[in-house]
């Protein structure tokens, strides 16, 4: 009869239900943390930007917005109404203890909350959250939806921060915040969505000469000066771009952008710049120019970096045998081929099959003979692939290569491998399995100007007719590299 244990059941509830609400509560505090960290770095970079202002009114980089609306896109949890609000009120404050004046700075402010909301939105249904990767869709995107942000952004804040004045008074203002908007925007948000903590990249030359070529050209600009010179970097941008993680790059073009636009302040690209229509309108065509520029190295960068991921999966695919997760044997001498081959260098080689495989399938179904090959792949990865590389060979034949052993080491580790799969239970859906494997072994050394196909060939010949030997004998055995007198051969005994 079974007895009601109710204080056990209790105390598991009580663990579990505490559990939750630690869970719970770090949940939460985690939330309050983020919003006033949120809160610090709106205020921060709001307090960096006002001070960006000279020689005009506008900022020159107004970067608030673009870091914020990146932090939504980038960690969707982040993008609730209370950290709109953190924002806002960062930026009341700021306004109010360095500008003065809180009615005008609320709807003035009201401007980058639109930029924000506008970015954050328009990107967040397109990015997936889960991956790193960037893909040339999503780059596509950023286009209008910056340009959109900007526009209504910036019409709004154009129009609130002109404080009345003539219709060119206005549009020229609007003009003035979309263009800063669209190309800081442009700039950031990039660098923001490209970011990965961890990334592995081996500088190569062409790398390296990649990036020092990036101020050389933006000298050349500086000197020669004049609108066109605003594009002179971009083909080293675009070198950056095919050679550099996508990361890198933005970061490379965020920077070249920075450059032009503060050279067009300080008068070294363009007109000389004064407050009337005409240079104002010179500077808003120069940063939409910048816009442009800087998008056009991301694009690549991003859509290269797609196309390499793209091959890094066909390779695998291509190299991998699908059900044991093992080297096909295309994939075997791919990898080899890797490995420099020097004459002289012993390379041992075991190859097996398993015993009586077609029993297995006859008996129980070609699911359960997947099945042992699945599982027999994953002993062979998790114990063998440290000294070994290791191949299914063909259907249930399989190879093992190692560098630098002796015929005796190569031995003994055949005959370990020989025990453990006879020991081991092969589970099917219902019931558990034996199996036996025949091993056949060769230690050979590379000749002068062998290549890894060549080598393999040959000992796989030898490898195999002493495979054969093995069945021929019982099946369940290890037959050595017995010419060169191996002790071992002698010892040989199945299980
Ligand atoms: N389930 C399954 N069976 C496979 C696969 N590849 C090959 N086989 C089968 O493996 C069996 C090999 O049979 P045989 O060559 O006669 O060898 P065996 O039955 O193991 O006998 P011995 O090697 O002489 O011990 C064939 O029936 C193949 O159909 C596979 O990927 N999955």
């Amino acid at each position: 009869m079974l007895i009601a244990r109710p204080y056990p059941l209790k105390k598991d509830m009580r663990c579990a239900l505490t559990h939750m609400e630690k869970m719970a509560f770090l949940k939460k505090f985690r939330c309050i943390a983020g919003t006033i960290a949120l809160f610090f770095l709106t205020f921060f970079l709001c307090y960096v930007s006002s001070h960006l202002r000279l020689p005009l009114v506008l900022s020159m980089f107004w970067i608030v917005n673009a870091v914020v609306a990146g932090i939504f896109v980038r960690y969707p949890s982040t993008h609730r109404p209370i950290n709109y609000l953190a924002c806002a009120l960062a930026m009341f404050l700021n306004d109010y203890l360095f500008s003065g004046g809180l009615s005008s700075v609320i709807l003035i402010n009201l401007a980058n909350i639109i930029f924000i909301a506008v970015v954050a939105l328009g990107l967040r249904s397109l990015w997936r959250s889960h991956t790193d990767q960037l893909t040339p869709k999503q780059v596509l995107i950023l286009f209008p939806v910056c340009l959109t942000a900007s526009l209504l952004a910036g019409t709004w804040g154009g129009i609130v921060s002109a404080g009345g004045g003539s219709l060119t008074d206005n549009l020229l203002n609007i003009a003035l915040w979309v263009s800063e908007q669209f190309s800081t925007g442009l700039m950031i948000l990039p660098l923001i969505l490209s970011f990965k903590r961890s990334q592995k990249f081996i500088w190569q030359r062409t790398s390296v000469l990649a990036v020092l070529s990036v101020p050389i050209l933006s000298l050349g600009a500086a000197l020669i000066s004049g609108p066109g010179s605003i594009v002179f970097p971009l083909p080293v941008l675009i070198w950056c771009a095919l050679v550099l993680p996508v990361f890198v790059s933005a970061l490379v073009t965020f920077l070249v952008g920075i450059l032009e636009i503060m050279m067009v302040y300080e008068n070294l690209i363009g007109e000389h710049l004064v407050d009337s229509p005409l240079e104002i309108m010179t500077l808003v065509s120069i940063r939409l120019g910048v816009a442009a520029m800087v998008l056009t190295p991301f694009m690549v960068s991003v859509t290269i970096d797609a196309v390499k991921t793209l091959n890094r999966r066909l390779e695998i695919r291509a190299n991998t045998d699908f059900l044991t997760q093992l080297l096909s044997r295309a994939g075997l001498f791919e990898k080899l081929g890797e490995i420099p081959l020097s004459a002289g260098q012993t390379v041992g080689l075991i190859l097996f099959d398993i015993d009586f495989f077609k029993a297995i399938n006859d008996n129980f179904g070609h699911q359960a003979g997947d099945s042992v090959l699945s599982e027999l792949g994953y002993i062979l990865r998790r114990d063998y692939k440290e000294q070994f590389y290791i191949s299914r060979f063909g259907g249930e034949e399989f190879a093992l290569i190692a560098r630098d052993i002796s015929a005796e080491q190569l031995y003994q580790q055949a005959e370990a491998l020989r025990l453990r799969v006879a020991r081991h239970d092969f589970s099917l859906t219902d019931r558990s399995l034996s199996i036996t494997i025949s091993l056949g072994l060769e230690v050979g050394s590379a000749n002068n100007n062998e290549e890894w196909t060549q080598l393999i060939t040959r000992l796989v010949s030898k490898a195999d007719s002493r495979l054969y030997l093995s069945k021929a004998e019982g099946r369940n055995l290890t037959t050595p590299d017995w010419s060169e007198g191996s002790p071992a051969f002698s010892d040989r005994t199945p299980t």
